[in-house]
């Protein structure tokens, strides 16, 4: 694989916990009103949601929408979670369209450290997305590589799921086994059923990056909605 040109990598936002609305439940006829509401409304990064109807049965957004969202959002952190096949032939595509971190899934590839170091290479950060039931151990050799963990809610495909309770579990195991490798610092995110109702319980558990689709764009008006869920985020 090669790299037209490197981006510099954005940092996330440094005040922690962060609230990722996924643009997967905005309107899409007027995404980038939605994503500048969600923005006013005092969203830390936009979580946007790539599917191939291969990894998972739906179809979503490519790397055209993400080369718009970053012209269109230059100062804001895009946060890109690819749901395909074979991350390797993309990874880095995305970063160079714009995407500051791409968090992949293991599940998807048999290279997960060779996809890290495409996206590091291309100027991104690396993110290793893990399904329900996939075990941690996938993290075991490469989890000093990554610059965030994301723990999924739900099965990924769909916005508007239930979260699935047993992620309480993987987020005290994921706790415990980054302080074995000595790293307490790795941004933690939890994607899939997120709503106003669960979100400090989740957050308490150690997630600290939080992403609501669903649980924000189905409630107008999205200032309130963030403001409400960021007022249950309080400090550990
Ligand atoms: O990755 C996914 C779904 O696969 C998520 O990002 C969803 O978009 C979250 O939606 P809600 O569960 O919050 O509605």
């Amino acid at each position: 694989m090669t790299h037209r040109h490197k981006r510099r990598p954005n940092a996330l936002p440094a005040h922690q916990p962060l609230l990722a609305p996924s643009i997967l439940s905005a309107n899409f006829t007027r995404l980038a009103e939605e994503c500048q509401a969600v923005i006013d409304g005092g969203a830390d990064l936009l979580h946007i949601d790539v599917m191939d109807g291969h990894f998972v049965e739906n179809i979503t957004i490519g790397l055209p929408v993400v080369e718009a969202l970053r012209a269109e959002f230059p100062d804001t952190f895009l946060d890109v979670h690819i749901m395909i096949s074979n991350p390797d032939l993309y990874a880095a595509k995305f970063v160079e369209a714009g995407a500051d971190s791409v968090s992949f899934h293991p599940e998807a590839t048999v290279h997960s450290h060779g996809v890290i170091q495409e996206i590091h290479a291309a100027g991104g950060l690396a993110s290793l997305a893990i399904n329900p039931s996939t075990s941690l151990d996938v993290l075991d050799y490469i989890i000093e590589d990554l610059d965030m963990i994301l723990i999924m809610g739900v099965n990924p495909g769909f916005g508007g799921q239930s979260f699935i309770p047993q992620t309480m579990r993987k987020l005290k195991d994921v706790k415990e086994r980054l302080a074995r490798h000595g790293i307490d610092d790795m941004p933690i995110q939890v994607d899939g059923g997120v709503k106003l109702n669960n979100i400090a319980e989740i957050y308490q558990a150690g997630a600290n990056v939080l992403v609501s689709g669903s649980g924000v764009f189905n409630n107008k008006p999205y200032k309130d909605t963030i403001s409400a869920m960021k007022a249950e985020l309080q400090p550990l």
